[in-house]
């Protein structure tokens, strides 16, 4: 259902060397997980695989074509991105905001119809924020927000979800209900990758990670060949304790 290819891919950041040229594909099943320091380029890439930014070389084949090639609403109708920033341009309910993700399936002056709506509500019942319906955006706190984007690209229904820290803002239940909505997706054929500061949440729910590191290398490949934890304390530059809980990995910080 989702599928992106990246090949020879180096990503345009501002007075930075060019890093590693990364060379992978997204396939339908897959959760990826993309980790690094801040600043390393996590956000770049992702805004570069979802066609916002032109990389500096390479380039980004969305369902088997250049991302470019797609027109503007079929990439649209195909991808989904959920900002690391709130994006809360005017004043709008939670359910218009997400009819918002029923537009790409709308002719220029279609109304949504019935099972927009129905789409709409649904995506906003899985998030536990039915009850924020009829509620401006703009008064809802930082966690409600976050699931309110969410839902937003749920009704959209995209094969390919670019997710840039869809945890952001949120307490521990609401972190899990969002990481397995994504792991849902990808069971029924979407193809997902975000970007992560808990290693934790990457270990138990991303089954290929990508390492970015501050010196433009780049490794990537199964969870249990990138999150051991020597490579991490390289990565970041911080010691971890890890044990094995309930079948995955968790990393602590120490001193
Ligand atoms: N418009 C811009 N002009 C100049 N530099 C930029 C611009 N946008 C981003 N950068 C720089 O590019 C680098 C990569 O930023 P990016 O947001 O991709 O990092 P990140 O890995 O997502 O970081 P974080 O973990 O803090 O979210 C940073 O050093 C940032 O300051």
């Amino acid at each position: 259902m989702g599928h992106l290819e990246v090949r020879d891919l180096v990503v345009d950041i501002p007075g930075r060397a060019d890093g590693q040229p990364l060379s992978f594909t997204l396939a339908a099943g897959q959760v990826w997980g993309v980790l690094g320091p801040n600043g390393v380029g996590k956000t770049t890439l992702l805004h570069t695989l979802a066609g916002l930014r032109a990389p500096r070389r390479g380039e980004v084949l969305l369902d088997g074509r250049p991302i470019a090639a797609h027109g503007r609403r079929e990439v649209a109708r195909r991808l989904g991105l959920v900002f690391q920033e709130r994006q809360d341009g005017f004043p709008a309910t939670v359910r218009e905001t997400a009819l918002i993700g029923r537009h790409p399936w709308l002719s220029p002056w279609q109304m949504e119809s019935g099972d927009d709506l129905r789409l709409a509500e649904a995506a906003l019942a899985r998030l536990d924020i039915g009850h924020l319906a009829e509620r401006l955006v703009g008064t809802l706190s930082g966690g409600e927000r976050q699931r309110v984007s969410i839902a937003t690209v749920l009704a959209q229904a995209p094969g390919l979800w670019l997710c840039d820290e869809p945890t952001n803002h949120l307490d521990l239940h609401h972190q899990t209900t969002v990481m397995a909505l994504l792991a849902e997706r990808a069971a029924a054929g979407c193809a997902v990758m975000l970007c992560l500061h808990d290693l934790n949440l990457a270990a138990r729910w991303c089954d290929q990670v990508l390492l970015l590191y501050p010196d433009g290398q780049a490794c990537w490949g199964h969870r249990d060949n990138m999150l051991v934890p020597s490579v991490l304390e390289h990565l970041y530059g911080q010691r971890l304790a890890s044990r094995e809980i309930e079948g995955a990995r968790v990393f602590v910080a120490v001193p």
